[in-house]
């Protein structure tokens, strides 16, 4: 399902933080978002997946305008995005966590429980044998049973990927994936998510470890100041003078 913004603009007072930014995400395609800090990267992101509302421009999902649609009803139109900070349920087991991300059962309501005990016995077998086929998938089978707030950096960024793999999402926007992850847990990430892009499962990455993400993803797009200025395979993006200007300017 493919992902196009198209002249989105959003504005903190004087300061234009997302300036006319127009880009698209390919169905199934895995595509990265870099630029310094403060670019505007994860502000786009809140927009794009409904948390923040725009001041001008459209975001359109599958062909379809999202102008006035809810997080909730983007992401069960399978448009999804994971944090920079985990977000999980630190007191919830690895395995309560992936439950709770799976979209309304027909037991939560108190009438099918007894109406359609069957219905609902079906919906939990079949619940529970998705949640140990992503544990398996994710390396977290060891841990399904330990606090998610127990878990170390990478393993809570593949928890936050599961979540949203529970809502059956198919363009899934990751906010750094790999920051404070050991380089190990790094690979394994990018793995699975090649995998899960092998699956038809569409990618837009943020990160700053430009050298992991230049492994994974098949075009950049660079912000800088809110306005997006390049675009194209990693290797020709990263040796653009503009782009290196804009990121030794981040750094003075
Ligand atoms: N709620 C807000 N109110 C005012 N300014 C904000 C708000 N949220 C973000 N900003 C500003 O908007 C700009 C863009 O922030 P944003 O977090 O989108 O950048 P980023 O590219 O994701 O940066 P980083 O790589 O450091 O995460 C920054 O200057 C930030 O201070």
């Amino acid at each position: 399902m493919s992902l196009d913004v198209r002249h989105l603009v959003k504005s903190y007072g004087a300061v234009r933080v997302t300036d006319d930014v127009t880009f698209s995400v390919p169905a199934g395609d895995l595509v990265g978002l870099i630029g310094p800090n403060g670019a505007g990267k994860s502000t786009l992101f809140s927009i794009v997946t409904g948390f923040l509302d725009a001041d001008a421009g459209e975001v359109s999902f599958d062909g379809r305008p999202l102008h006035r649609v809810s997080a909730s009803e983007r992401a069960r139109r399978g448009l999804v995005r994971t944090f920079q900070v985990p977000r999980e349920f630190s007191h919830l087991s690895v395995r309560e966590n992936l439950m709770a991300a799976a979209p309304a059962q027909a037991g939560e309501t108190l009438s099918s429980l007894f109406l359609a005990p069957g219905r609902v016995r079906r919906e939990e077998a079949a619940l529970r044998e998705k949640v140990d086929g992503l544990l398996g998938f994710l390396n977290l089978a060891r841990v399904a049973e330990v606090s998610a707030g127990q878990l170390s950096g990478g393993q809570k960024k593949l928890v936050e990927l599961g979540r949203a793999l529970m809502t059956g999402a198919r363009t899934i926007l990751l906010d750094e994936p790999f920051a404070g992850v050991n380089p190990v847990l790094i690979e394994e990430i990018s793995e699975r998510v090649r995998e899960l892009n092998a699956q038809g499962i569409g990618f837009l990455v943020i990160e700053h470890d430009l050298g992991a993400l230049s492994r994974l993803v098949t075009t950049l797009h660079v912000m800088d100041r809110g306005r997006l200025i390049a675009s194209g395979p990693p290797a020709k993006v990263l040796a653009d003078p503009l782009v290196r200007e804009a990121y030794l300017g981040g750094l003075s």
